[in-house]
């Protein structure tokens, strides 16, 4: 029997970095949460405790803040990419790096009717991310968001689904529909303008979750993914992962009154959880030499 050491991955998780942009009196400010995984050979380390080759945790920690005071931050994905490609050409012994970034989102508070130069406010839970993969000289990005949550009170139903004898649930024509859109889009082509691609992928699931009169969540999910793809050239596949928050309506009947399909309870927990792909059939397969 022959034991030997399996794929691995080492890096610093979840490093924490905000800049704030000082060029005059209005000022701008990125929260990101970094993370650095790099590959590469690294069987030294971990058949002999030689680190030669380890590139510290620490020190991929302090490049990321190095690197964001040396020229400005910009979108995420061309942060990634900077630090991914440094890793990679930089130390002999790492081959491969992926670079995971959330994004939180602030706005600025409003005084007066305007918007303050120096005060924010924290937007919500929502979070935009990119994951950059380099390997040698080709990249991949995958961008995203994360709980951007949604509800629409009408235009969403659910029935026609089997009933045995474990089968409580009524069908509805008539439901309320929520969710906590979490949305990875994997990019083909040439490199695109990120934020406008963000914000537009953002906008066209948006648009199609408010407006598509839903039989399932299941529709609703291939429709939003449908939507970003028929319109983003730049996106080749999309994955989206949509817990149902469900409504139930309250049974009022204990105190005399009918409930309209207009008080709810809203369960936090066990809740349906519908995940798929969409993806168009001539996707470019292979990592981009950006
Ligand atoms: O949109 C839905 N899809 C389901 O698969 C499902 N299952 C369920 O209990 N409610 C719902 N709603």
């Amino acid at each position: 029997m022959a034991i030997t050491l399996g794929p691995n991955q080492y890096g610093k998780a979840e490093v924490r970095l905000v800049t704030v942009n000082r060029n005059g009196p209005v000022h701008s400010i990125k929260d990101l949460t970094v993370s650095t995984s790099l590959r590469g050979d690294l069987a030294a380390t971990h058949l002999a405790g030689d680190n030669s080759g380890v590139v510290a945790t620490d020190t991929q920690k302090n490049i990321v803040y190095a690197f964001a005071k040396e020229s400005p931050v910009g979108e995420i994905e061309d942060f990634a990419l900077r630090l991914g490609r440094h890793f990679v050409r930089e130390y002999d012994t790492i081959t491969g790096a992926r670079i995971l970034i959330d994004e939180h989102g602030w706005e600025r508070i409003t005084v007066d009717g305007k918007p303050h130069d120096h005060s924010f406010s924290r937007a919500g839970k929502e979070k935009r991310t990119t994951a950059v993969t380099v390997d040698g000289d080709r990249t991949w990005v995958v961008s995203g968001l994360r709980d951007l949550v949604v509800l629409k009170s009408t235009g969403s139903e659910f029935h026609g689904f089997p009933r045995d004898k474990y089968t409580t649930l009524p069908e509805t024509d008539d439901r309320v529909l929520a969710t906590a859109v979490t949305a990875r889009w994997r990019y083909q082509g040439p490199v695109p303008d990120w934020g406008t691609s963000f914000a537009e992928i953002r906008r066209i699931m948006l648009e199609k979750f408010a407006t598509l009169h839903s039989y399932s969540l299941q529709q609703t999910l291939y429709a939003m993914g449908e939507a970003v793809l028929a319109e983003r050239a730049e996106v080749a596949e999309i994955r989206l992962s949509l817990p149902n928050k469900h409504h139930f309506l309250v049974d009022l009947s204990p105190f005399g009154l009918e409930n309209d399909n207009e008080v709810f309870y809203a369960a936090d927990r066990p809740y349906g959880l519908i995940e798929g792909t969409v993806l168009r059939d001539d996707a470019e397969d292979a990592g981009l030499a950006w």
